[in-house]
């Protein structure tokens, strides 16, 4: 089953009847099953399911990590390119947080928040510059100076997103971005990705667990067994 699609402006990201199976030994694994979604320019999208509906291979999908069996996504109007030089310059454009942070555990929390900043050709002292507020507003600035190694896995996660905020994407698409957080932390965060989706007008797609998030998205749909359903249910929201 597939969901409805919003209408898209230039510089949306829509998924077109996307499939994404795996081989587990004999075992045919259909993580994406004829998926179609859109997220015009500020629409904030969160995605819930179970474990295992595919939820992280959707996202990889959209990042064009991953190369979609059949079906097509499309950002900007054009294709998502999955290798390759166009490839590489729309990893500039879009911000992917994964759970997973991939932090240099010795660089301190601004040099990692700074990494994309400099990956585009701006000084250091330039991308410090312009990270630095991130962490301000992920409420890391009192660790700015510290390794990364020595922050815990919610500031991580902070320093994380801050990477991902600072550099400018035109979409950005995160991955349970809440999950180290606690409560109140959580809703700080959704609120941050909420408020930078709506304020740059960019997609944002968030996949989570977090109840908090259904809240502040402008939408929410359930990923299960592969298939995109519209809303999302008591149970996965743990409240039934
Ligand atoms: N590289 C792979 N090879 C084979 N099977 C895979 C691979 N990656 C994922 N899968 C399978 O595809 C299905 C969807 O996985 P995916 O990680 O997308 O789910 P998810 O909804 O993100 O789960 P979770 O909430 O637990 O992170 C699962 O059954 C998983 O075991």
């Amino acid at each position: 089953m597939t969901a409805a699609a919003a209408p898209v402006g230039s510089a949306g990201l829509e998924l077109r009847d996307v499939v994404k199976h795996y081989r587990a030994g004999t075992e045919l694994v259909r993580a994406v099953d004829g998926v179609s979604l859109a997220l015009a320019p500020g629409e904030v999208v969160a995605l819930y399911g179970p474990s295992g509906a595919g939820k992280t291979t959707l996202l990889q999908l959209a990042a064009g990590l991953l190369a979609p069996d059949a079906g097509e996504v499309l950002f900007d109007g054009r294709p998502v390119p999955t290798s390759g030089e166009r490839h590489d310059r729309l990893r500039h454009e879009v911000s992917v947080i994964l759970q997973a942070t991939h932090l240099a555990p010795r660089e301190s929390a601004l040099d990692n928040a700074s990494v994309r900043l400099l990956a585009t050709g701006r000084s250091f002292r330039e991308a410090r510059r312009l990270a630095r507020p991130w962490l301000e507003r992920v409420g890391l600035e009192e660790r700015a100076d510290q390794p990364a190694g020595q922050l815990s896995m919610g500031e991580r996660q902070r320093v994380a997103i801050a990477r991902a905020l600072a550099s400018d994407p035109r979409l950005l698409l995160a991955d349970e971005p809440t999950a180290a957080l606690d409560s109140a932390r959580s809703r700080e965060i959704l609120q941050l990705l909420v408020d930078v989706g709506h304020h740059h007008r960019i997609p944002v797609l968030l996949v989570t667990h977090d109840p908090a998030a259904v809240d502040v998205v402008d939408r929410a749909h359930t990923l299960r067994d592969g298939s995109l359903l519209d809303g999302v249910d008591a149970t996965l929201l743990g409240l039934a």
